[in-house]
């Protein structure tokens, strides 16, 4: 593709070089590449334009006071959106169909769940976020909840070329923020809910909800669907804000107008739902536990409804969900016959829900062993540490991922809301206390890494991976 086409109507005097790529790294720039300077949290994108040119970089994408010689110079106030509607006009093949989720907590549950009802729908479906890409015969790791612009875009041009028709993405406060998943179209777009996490990066909650929002006024097509989870405290907020732009509005929930939940029993496996659609009322009988997997499973048949998805095949499909990787994941059974589940709560909303949807099924004590991850969000400890003391009986504070903080303070941290739990940091020693401790009635709760393969200590050039899955742990410790 010739650098000319790519930038349309913006124009290019003189040589019209071919496009072979592009960067938002420096050291990723090979010949014939287009050149991203950002200005970041660590270091200046721009610092970088020379070496860029050095290796070869056509033409780099930069405020208009950055300093660009011998190269095309795309100047633009706000050069990571810019960037992105050029890398989308780059890899331009996108499925059909493709919808966002954004929430402090339910992302990655929901557009899971949105991918398995499509594909029960018969469509070949995929889903991008913290679990990565995952289509029904693969799944692959990405790093990143949303990864950056150039890796977002070519794997979605990627999908599409192996004929996926559907995907579903998570769309991160930070990516939203960064101008990370920009540029193709969004047919539909789902917040989950609003709580306690990332103001290290935002500031104020506001912020944080404003970063959210560029998803309803900026991303999602002006003719496309917001679905709304209506029972959040946030959710007049974002009603407010998708009203404003015009977009269609679909609301659900307890109180939601489109999709309402009438009712819901917890039975031994799963919940039995009853749901209220235009004139119709369905009962499901959903084979997952708890409040917030209610909540994630109908914004996902929202979002299917909402790209053309027939109500009552689309609500009938909820009962053949299948459980998503870490989130209430059932690991293990004690000796003592205490189930032990894992879950990826890490915010303090995260943890109530988590214990909320594991009491009714204890009838005696709920143990949680849980931490908080160094690198991210302070204040939020304490916060999860009183949470915890209030919802369950037995606490273990442990490690999460420690990142280039002292796990000893992070632990302090999280004890200053908790004050009478036990302290042990070794996760392997923490998960093996609870389940040593756990009686027949009781039910063990692992939270925070979910469905994640390593601990992350240490920064920078210090940086280790260690493996570490809480699942296999646990089995380990119980067998
Ligand atoms: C705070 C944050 O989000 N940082 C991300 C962001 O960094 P940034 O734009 O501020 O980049 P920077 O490191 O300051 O560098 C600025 C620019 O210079 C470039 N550069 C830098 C050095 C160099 O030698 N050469 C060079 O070209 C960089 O590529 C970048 O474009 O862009 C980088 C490239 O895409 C990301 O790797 C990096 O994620 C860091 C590792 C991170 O930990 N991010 C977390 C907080 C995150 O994004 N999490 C959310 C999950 C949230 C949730 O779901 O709850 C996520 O979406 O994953
Ligand atoms: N709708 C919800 N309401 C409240 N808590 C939820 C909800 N959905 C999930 N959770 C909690 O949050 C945890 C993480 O869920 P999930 O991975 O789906 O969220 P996420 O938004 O993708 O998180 P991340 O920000 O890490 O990407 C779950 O294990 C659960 O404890
Ligand atoms: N997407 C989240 C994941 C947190 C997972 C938890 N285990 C931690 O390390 O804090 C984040 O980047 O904040
Ligand atoms: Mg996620």
């Amino acid at each position: 593709m010739r650098l000319a086409a790519l930038l349309g109507d913006q124009g290019l005097a003189g040589a019209d070089p071919v496009v072979t790529g592009l960067a938002i790294d420096h050291r990723k720039v090979a010949p014939g590449t287009i050149f991203g300077a950002f200005v970041g949290e660590k270091f200046n994108g721009e610092d970088y334009i020379a070496a860029a040119i050095a290796a070869g970089a056509i033409a780099v994408v930069a405020r208009p006071e950055a300093r660009v010689e011998g190269a095309v110079h795309i100047a633009d106030a706000n050069p990571r959106r810019a960037f992105a509607h050029i890398a989308a006009r780059y890899f331009h093949r996108f499925p059909a169909t493709c919808v966002a989720v954004t929430g402090t907590n339910g992302k990655t549950s929901t557009v899971e769940m949105t991918r398995q009802l499509w594909r029960m729908a018969g469509f070949q479906a995929a889903s991008i976020g913290t679990l990565g890409i995952t289509t029904s015969n693969e799944s692959a790791s990405t790093g990143l909840t949303t990864p950056d612009i150039v890796t977002f875009l070519g794997n979605m041009s990627g999908l599409a070329a192996e004929g996926v028709t559907h995907a579903a993405f998570e769309a991160s406060s930070h990516g939203l923020d960064q101008y990370r998943t920009e540029g193709l179209a969004v047919k539909a777009a789902a917040f989950t809910n609003l709580s306690h996490d990332h103001l290290d990066y935002h500031g104020t909650m506001e912020a944080y909800l404003a970063a959210k929002m560029r998803l309803f006024t900026e991303v999602v097509d002006a003719n496309g669907v917001a679905v709304l989870w209506n029972d959040d405290i946030w959710s007049p907020a974002v009603e407010e804000t998708v009203t404003k732009r015009g977009v269609r509005l679909m609301t659900v929930g307890a109180t939601g107008k489109d999709l309402r939940l009438v009712s819901r029993e917890p039975t031994q496996l799963g919940q039995s739902l009853v749901i209220a659609a235009d004139d119709m009322t369905q009962k499901v009988e959903l084979p997952l536990i708890g409040a917030y997997q209610v909540a994630n499973a109908l914004v996902s048949a929202g979002l299917v409804i909402a790209t053309g998805g027939d109500v009552a095949q689309t609500l009938g499909n909820l009962a053949r969900l299948q459980p998503v990787r870490g989130r209430l994941e059932r690991a293990a059974i004690t000796r003592a016959g205490a189930p032990v589940y894992v879950d990826y709560a890490h915010t303090p909303d995260a943890i109530e829900a988590a214990l909320d949807a594991l009491r009714p099924h204890a009838t005696g004590r709920l143990i949680l062993v849980f931490g908080a991850g160094g690198d991210r969000d302070q204040a939020k400890r304490p916060e999860m540490g009183k949470v915890a003391a209030a919802k369950a009986e037995v606490l273990i504070i442990t490690d999460d991922n420690p990142r280039g903080e002292d796990p000893a303070l992070i632990r302090a941290a999280i004890a200053r809301g908790a004050p009478g739990a036990q302290i042990i940091g070794d996760r392997r020693a923490a998960i093996a206390a609870a389940i040593a401790e756990a009686r027949a009635d009781d039910i063990i709760c692992i939270a925070g890494k979910g469905h994640e393969q390593g601990q992350i200590v240490g920064a920078g050039a210090e940086m280790r991976v260690i493996p570490f899955d809480d699942v296999a742990v646990a089995r380990e410790c119980a067998a």
